[in-house]
Parts: C-alpha cells; sequence; structure tokens
C-alpha cells in the first residue's frame, strides 16, 4: 500500500471557476471522492489562493488530499497535499524540493509508458494516463489505450485514469487497474453532484469486491 495514497476510488478535478464551488466540491466528498484536484486555468491569483486555501479546510475535514494542478507555488502557499504536473508544467525534481518529501506528486504520462517508468522511477507519487474516452472538457486531450493500466502494475506507483470517464464506462479501467478514476464533467456537470460521485464510489466497491 503507498504510505500517502492509501486508498482507491473517484479522485475529482474541479471545473470551475464557479460560484459554488466549495458546496460542490462538499458534494462530491459527501459521495466519497478520495482525491480532490483545485484545477483553475485561468490567471486571477487572487481568487485562486482563497478558493485554494477554503478548499483545503475542506478537504483535510473529510481526510481527503487536496492536489492542485500545474500550480506549485500556490501548493506550498496554502499547504495542500500535493501538486499535479503535465508534461508543459514544473519538472518533478524542482517540485519535490519545493514542496518536500511528504508531498504528493502525481504526472501525466498520456499514452507513453516509457514516461510512466521514468517518472515512476524519479519518485513520482501516481502516474495518470489519459484520455481513454473522448473528453468533454478536454476533447483534444491525446487517446490512451486501457491496456497501459494493465502494463503499468508492475511499476508499483498507484495508477490514474483520466478522460470521459463514466460510471457506465468507468468499470472496464477498474478491472484493468485503475486505482482511481480522475473525473471531471460526469461529476461537476451532473445535476446532482453526491449522488453522481456515488455511483463511482459505489463502482469501485462492486469492481473490486471490497470496500476501496
Ligand atoms: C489526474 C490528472 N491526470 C491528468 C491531468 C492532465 O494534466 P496536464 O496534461 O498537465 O493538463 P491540464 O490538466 O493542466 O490541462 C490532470 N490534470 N490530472
Ligand atoms: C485534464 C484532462 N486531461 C486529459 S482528459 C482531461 C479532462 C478530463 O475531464 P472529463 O472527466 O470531463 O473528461
Ligand atoms: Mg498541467
Amino acid at each position: 500500500m503507498h504510505p500517502k495514497l492509501q486508498h482507491r476510488g473517484l479522485y475529482v478535478i474541479t471545473d470551475g471557476p464557479r460560484d459554488d464551488l466549495l458546496t460542490a466540491v462538499a458534494q462530491a466528498l459527501a459521495g466519497g471522492a478520495r482525491l480532490v484536484q483545485y484545477r483553475d486555468k485561468t490567471t486571477n491569483g487572487d481568487r485562486r489562493r482563497t478558493e485554494a486555501a477554503a478548499l483545503r479546510q475542506l478537504c483535510a475535514s473529510h481526510a481527503a488530499p487536496l492536489i492542485i494542478n500545474d500550480d506549485v507555488a500556490l501548493a506550498a502557499a496554502v499547504g495542500a497535499d500535493g501538486v499535479h504536473l503535465g508534461e508543459t508544467d514544473a519538472d518533478l525534481a524542482a517540485a519535490r524540493v519545493a514542496l518536500g518529501p511528504g508531498a504528493i506528486i502525481g504526472v501525466s504520462c498520456y499514452d507513453s509508458l516509457e514516461r510512466a517508468r521514468a517518472l515512476a522511477s524519479a519518485g513520482a507519487d501516481y502516474i495518470a494516463f489519459g484520455a481513454f474516452f473522448p473528453s468533454p472538457t478536454k476533447p483534444h486531450a491525446r487517446r490512451a489505450p486501457p491496456d497501459l493500466l494493465r502494463q503499468s502494475a508492475a511499476l508499483g506507483v498507484p495508477r490514474v485514469a483520466i478522460g470521459g470517464i463514466t460510471p457506465d464506462n468507468g468499470t472496464s479501467l477498474v478491472e484493468a487497474g485503475a486505482d482511481y478514476l480522475a473525473v471531471i464533467s460526469a461529476v461537476f456537470g451532473a445535476g446532482d453532484i453526491r449522488a453522481a460521485a456515488q455511483r463511482f464510489t459505489d463502482l469501485y466497491t462492486s469492481t473490486s469486491g471490497i470496500a476501496p
């Protein structure tokens, strides 16, 4: 079991900016989300910092780590649990120096087993693959085959699946070995966010046979 990531399950990624961000994330947590990523591509530094700090409190009260997308400095400033880095974001080693050994640093590996192998060796705490399905949020995201999840099992690092995931198509990814399903629109675009999150949580329970 990974020391920093002890529960498999739903990894929600925010779709803001939205006025009800805190309420929406609270509903996702009530539906069983295990990890939360603050993803806000705007450049409004004041709002981003205020929201990230508020999310940190909320996530801590649910024992769910808060990961900041792209922004190592924001993660450090609000004391978030970690950061998610893609290929055009900060370097993993630099982020580790900035955030320390206890931080959760996750990395995008897209469709590349080689990238996953290199970054797992370099100390990434999870490796993310995808997009597995057409993504409403990121329609031009590179596509990845589900077999990558099986092929990366031996790396010994938690595996995250992302991209167009729904409760219906997510089962195949959990069966292929996804420790986390990272989801934006199928949770935060739902009319009932809590119920949507709960469907993913139930999927882990029923697919693995053990509570996540
Ligand atoms: C869990 C997770 N996986 C992949 C991504 C995508 O990261 P990146 O390629 O840096 O793209 P942006 O999200 O920054 O647009 C992610 N954020 N989270
Ligand atoms: C950030 C990102 N990277 C690949 S797909 C994606 C968006 C995932 O969002 P959705 O769950 O709405 O497809
Ligand atoms: Mg990024």
